[in-house]
Order: C-alpha cells, then sequence, then structure tokens
C-alpha cells in the first residue's frame, strides 16, 4: 500500500553537543539525515517525503538533498519550537494521502520490513508504531533512591516511524494543539483521543542519534552493515 512519510528534522539537537544540526553530522561521508531519507526514496511504495526544517538551515538541506539525488521529497515545512509543532506543520503540507508515516529524520537506521508491516497495520487499524521490547530492569527513583521496580514484561522503548490514517493523526494533531496537550510522539496524541495505537516490532539498531555514543554505535551499525553485503 502506498504511504506519505512527514520527517521531522528542525531540532536543536543539543544533546548532541555538537557545533551543528545533529542530522548534518557525517557518517562515512554522508549526513545523517540522508541515510534516513534513502530508506523511504528506495522504497516504491512511498509516494512522497515532507521535512519539517529550520527556515535558516532550509537552503543548506535542500543542497544536500539535490546533492544525493534524494527524488522524493516534495517540499520543506518549517518546524516549531516543540517536536510536536514541526509535525503538524509537516503533516499540513504534505496534505491527504491515505496513510501517512511519521519518522524522526535522526533515525538512519529503520528497516524496510518494519516500514512495510506499519503500513499494513495502520491501514487495518489506524494507528501503528514502532517499537521493541524493553531488555533492561527498569526501576523508578526519586533522590537518587528506589523506589519501585516496574515489571517490565509490558514495557517497550517506542521508536519511529508512527503510521496512521492521515485523517486521524490530523484530527490528533489538531485536537492537542486545541487543548493545549504536548505528547513526545504521535502516539501520545491518538491515544489523547482514545484510539487504540498497535505496536509493530522493531529492530534494536533503529536507534535514534541523539547523544554523542550514539554516532559511535552509527558507525558501528554502517560498518557491520556494510560488511554483510560485501559477504
Ligand atoms: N522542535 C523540534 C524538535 C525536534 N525535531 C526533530 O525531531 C526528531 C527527534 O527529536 P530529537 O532527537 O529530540 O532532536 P532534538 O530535539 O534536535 O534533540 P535535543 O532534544 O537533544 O535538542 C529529530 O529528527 C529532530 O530534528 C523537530 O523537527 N522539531
Ligand atoms: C518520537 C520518539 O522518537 C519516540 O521514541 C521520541 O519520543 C522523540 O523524543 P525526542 O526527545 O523528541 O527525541
Amino acid at each position: 500500500m502506498k504511504y506519505t512519510v512527514v520527517l521531522p528534522a528542525a531540532g536543536s539537537g543539543k544533546r548532541m553537543k555538537a557545533e551543528r544540526n545533529k542530522l548534518l553530522l557525517e557518517l562515512s561521508g554522508k549526513p545523517i539525515f540522508i541515510y534516513t531519507l534513502e530508506v523511504f526514496d528506495k522504497d516504491p511504495h512511498c509516494e512522497g517525503m515532507w521535512l519539517a526544517v529550520k527556515e535558516e538551515e532550509r537552503q543548506l538541506i535542500e543542497d544536500y538533498v539535490k546533492r544525493f539525488g534524494i527524488r522524493k521529497v516534495k517540499g520543506y515545512a518549517t518546524g516549531g519550537a516543540e517536536r510536536q509543532d514541526s509535525v503538524r506543520a509537516g503533516l499540513e503540507l504534505a496534505g491527504q494521502s491515505e496513510i501517512v508515516l511519521v519518522h524522526d529524520a535522526a533515525r538512519p537506521f529503520i528497516s524496510p520490513v518494519v516500514i512495510s508491516e506499519l503500513v499494513e497495520r495502520a491501514s487495518e487499524s489506524g494507528a501503528a508504531i514502532a517499537g521493541v521490547p524493553v531488555k533492561d530492569t527498569i526501576k523508578k527513583v526519586r533522590e537518587a533512591v528506589i523506589t519501585e521496580t516496574v515489571d517490565r514484561a509490558a514495557l517497550w522503548m517506542i521508536q519511529t516511524p508512527q503510521a496512521f490514517r492521515y485523517e486521524l493523526l490530523l484530527e490528533a494533531a489538531h485536537l492537542a494543539q486545541a487543548d493545549g496537550f504536548l505528547g513526545t510522539d504521535e502516539a501520545m496524541l491518538v491515544e489523547h483521543m482514545g484510539h487504540p495505537v498497535q505496536i509493530v516490532e522493531s529492530t534494536y539498531d533503529n536507534v535514534k542519534m541523539t547523544t554523542p555514543d550514539d554516532l559511535i554505535y552509527g558507525k558501528a551499525i554502517l560498518a557491520s552493515r556494510l560488511q554483510e553485503e560485501q559477504s
């Protein structure tokens, strides 16, 4: 089934502590966000991508998109103060499609198999998001003292892509804006409407490039994938 993608790329990358937008940092000579766009650009089911970017970075990002031959970027929205604002701006620019995915431009290692499963599940249920089961023991802490060990059997680490029927997500985004409701992912906005959201098991290497150590992990993933391709 065909789908479109909105990619928030207008963050400040504070936790990366880099001199520039972390998405522009290079792994093996290619900016992080280009790896992300390439996955969707190669997918025949992807009908188009819309990026939410900082106005002052738009030309630079457009130049990279052209230089690396990305064909399916259809437009650029101006990002907002919060990730949620950037996603809403991208959604409104992208316009109607049956299924829309929201994917962090900072997650370059998304699997095409997971994308396909998300699109299928969202077309059936309206909402499906990527995640992986928690592997560590999770505890609640107050003032450096453990207050509770949480039963991890029901805990998942949530990622993107997050896939939705377009009208559902747009309605959720507008309701959240009207209610002053702030969510850290799109699923929270749909949950806020009381609509069920399904989980699709993703891969642990679908990591969000957030802190400097993630760059090290990212380089290791790239090296591993290159070795697989050559073997
Ligand atoms: N106002 C914002 C904040 C984030 N993002 C995007 O949302 C994705 C996930 O956000 P995150 O990893 O938190 O990026 P930053 O907000 O840039 O990181 P930090 O919190 O460390 O500043 C990134 O691709 C980022 O560019 C965005 O488009 N608009
Ligand atoms: C959407 C997300 O990637 C799901 O894990 C995450 O919530 C983004 O959080 P961030 O602080 O905006 O990176």
